[in-house]
Order: C-alpha cells, then structure tokens, then sequence
C-alpha cells in the first residue's frame, strides 16, 4: 500500500470515528427528549382519567393526523416526509401504549394486508385481534370487546368491498379514520414447488382478479383458486406441493413461503383503501372527510335533489357509490364522501338540506384523511 494510501486511509478512520461520536451525541440528546415525550403522554392519561374516569378516550385520530402533518410540514431534510412521519408514528404509537393498550380487530387471518393497514395506522405497538370475517370485525367493536376495528373499503382497481358497506347500513359504528395501503402481490410456494411444475394457485378472488393479465400471460394452466383470504392461501401451500399462492409479503415471512415473482399484479400503481372503526365520534383535525349513507324515495329527480346541497353550500363530493338498500326490492341507497367535517357550518347546512328531501341519512362518521 502507498504511504498516500494509508494517509487517506487513516484520516477517513478518524472521520468516521468522529462522525459515530457525534451520532452518539445526538442519539442521547433522541433519547432523553423521546422520555420527555413519553412523561408527557402519561400526564395527557392523568388528565384524561381525572376529566372522565369512566370513558376516557386515549386514542385521539385527530390529534395523531395533526402531530403527523405538522412534522411532513416541518421536515428539513434529508430524510423523506413519509419516511420521517413514520418514525413519528412509532413513537406516538409507544406514546399510546404506554398511557393504555388499545385492542384493534382486523380481516384476518394474520398476514393479510388488512393486518399490515393496521400495523401502518396504529404502528407496532397496536394489539391487534384477527377476525374470520368483516361483519364480525364490525360486532366485536359494537360489542366492546376491542376497541378498534379495521376493516377494507375499496381497491384502485378492484372497486369497492360491498360486503363492508352493506354492514354499514345496519350498524352503529362510526368512521374514526382511514388508511391507504400499495398493495404488492406476489407468487409464493414452498421449497418444494418448482416455477415450471406449479398446477394450482390460491388466493383470495380480488388478490386473483388484480392479476389476472400476469396470471393469464405467465401461469395459463394453473387452475386458479379462490379462498376467503390471501394469508388462508399461504397458509395452505405450506402443506402442498406443486401449488403456490398469491398473497402480499407478510404472508411469505409468516407461513415460511418462498417468493418465485416479486409484484406480479397488472397495475403498478395498485392500492387498497382501509377504514378505522369505533364507538366514539372524531373531533376536527383541520383536514377531514365525512362519510354519509343516505336512502332516497323512489322518485323523480331524486339523484338530482341529493347532489343539489352540495353545490349549493360548495361541499366537495369526493365518491358516490349506490347499493341496493336491503329491505326493499329496487330501492337503493347512496354511500357519499365529502371533504369537510360536521362541526363545519357549510357541512351542517348540506346535512340539514338532505334531510329535508332524503328518506333517510346517517352520518357514519366525520375523521381525517389519511396521513401516510
Ligand atoms: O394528545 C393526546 O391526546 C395524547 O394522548 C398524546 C398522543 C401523542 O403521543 O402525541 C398519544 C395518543 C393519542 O392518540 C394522540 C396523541
């Protein structure tokens, strides 16, 4: 080695042994704030306890989007704003924990993607409970045996998940929250399944629908599968040979799988929406949306008379979705989102307008939009 060598060599050592001094420095001066954090987290329970000993309300959605736009908004950088929201999400969410464990239901089984919404809206530290089904996610919240569910909403390509509005129309649950997921799809199988010998693939009937074209081009002759979730097909080509599933990559890690294609869905830009239900109503946050079910008579201009008070008060409608109403043949009723929350006065205007013309209209809940 040159003598110019070893002295460039020596100077970049110091460098680094410098520059992990100063990370030291600072990890210590992390440290010591995150505590701070976390005594004032428990003095917000205190207070919370000694205002309503009986329901005191710890998770506080509204509170968390603000906490979280405040840092995108602060963010000097390097890091990414999502990246750095992140971070901040994990310490809110041992924040949380430590002022009282909340219990949140979830689709299961362990290893959808419903699980890993949840894991990104809550963080880590979240119980979470899997649920068979989502109308059973929906009864434990109203039953109190947890205190949250999360249950999906709509898929980009896909469309909406009827099953989870039809349980809307008969509930009593609110909307806290929403959360938005990229959803990954990839071919899996055990150690023991080869590419070219795969004959049959498993997944839930969306999973397989979102790669059909991938499907159709790559894997002709596989029969296609449909079971109740994409983790439950995981879960059984762990035992099968010759068979692979498509599921997302937490199924791959929980069920032991190999990943043969990484991303194999058609869309690239693919993603699936989540909502947060509770028991209790969301304060504004400054950046909301509303969710409605409203059921109109049958009659003329009907559409008409439900659009008409969002223009008038300047409302900004951001879905229209219609199901049929459930308790009479050919009558329907419209699920609406619109930017905005109840305790605003042009929202207030729009909702009394409504109830003037529609047979009925429920609020399911005003929360804030998505953060990361
Ligand atoms: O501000 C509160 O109400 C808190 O409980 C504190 C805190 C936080 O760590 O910032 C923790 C949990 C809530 O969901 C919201 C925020």
């Amino acid at each position: 080695m040159s003598d110019q060598k070893k002295t460039t060599d020596a100077k970049d050592e110091s460098e680094l042994l410098g520059l992990r001094d100063e990370i030291d420095r600072i990890d210590g001066d992390i440290l010591q704030l995150i505590s701070q954090r976390a005594k004032c987290a428990e003095r917000v329970a205190e207070v919370k306890l000694k205002a309503d000993p009986e329901h005191a309300v710890f998770y506080r959605p509204e509170r968390e989007a603000q906490v979280l736009n405040r840092i995108m908004a602060a963010n000097p950088g390097p890091l990414a704003n999502e990246d750095m929201a992140r971070l901040f999400r994990e310490i809110m969410s041992a924040c949380l924990a430590h002022e009282k464990p909340i219990e949140v239901a979830y689709l299961g089984p362990e290893g959808t993607f419903t699980q890993q919404a949840t894991k990104k809206h809550f963080g880590q530290w979240v119980k979470s409970r899997p649920m068979p089904a989502i109308d059973e996610v929906f009864r434990e919240v109203e039953a109190g045996a947890v205190q949250y569910g999360v249950v999906p909403i709509e898929n980009s390509t896909e469309g909406v998940v009827n099953h989870t509005l039809d349980t809307f129309i008969t509930s009593n649950i609110h909307i806290c929250g929403e959360v938005e997921l990229r959803i990954h799809q990839h071919l899996m199988a055990g150690p023991n399944t080869k590419r070219d010998k795969i004959t049959r693939i498993y997944s839930h009937q969306q999973s397989l629908a979102q790669c059909r074209k991938w499907l159709d081009a790559h894997m002709p002759h596989a029969e296609r599968i449909a079971v109740n979730s994409n983790a439950e097909a995981a879960k059984r080509v762990q035992g099968e040979w010759n068979s692979a599933a498509i599921a997302g990559e937490l199924a791959s890690e929980l069920y032991d799988l190999d990943i043969i294609e990484s991303n194999v869905e058609d869309s690239p830009d693919n993603s699936t929406r989540f909502l947060i239900i509770g028991r209790e109503e969301v304060g504004p946050s400054g950046d909301d949306k509303t969710s409605l079910v409203v059921s109109m008579r049958n009659e003329p201009g009907a559409l008409y008379n439900l659009l008409k008070p969002f223009k008038e008060f300047g409302v900004d409608m951001t879905r229209l979705e219609s199901r049929p109403s459930l308790t009479g043949n050919w009558t329907y009723v419209f699920f609406i989102d619109f930017v905005g929350h109840t305790s605003e006065e042009n929202v207030q205007k729009t909702l009394a307008s409504l109830k003037q013309t529609a047979a009925d209209v429920k609020v399911l809940g005003s929360y804030p939009k998505g953060v990361i």
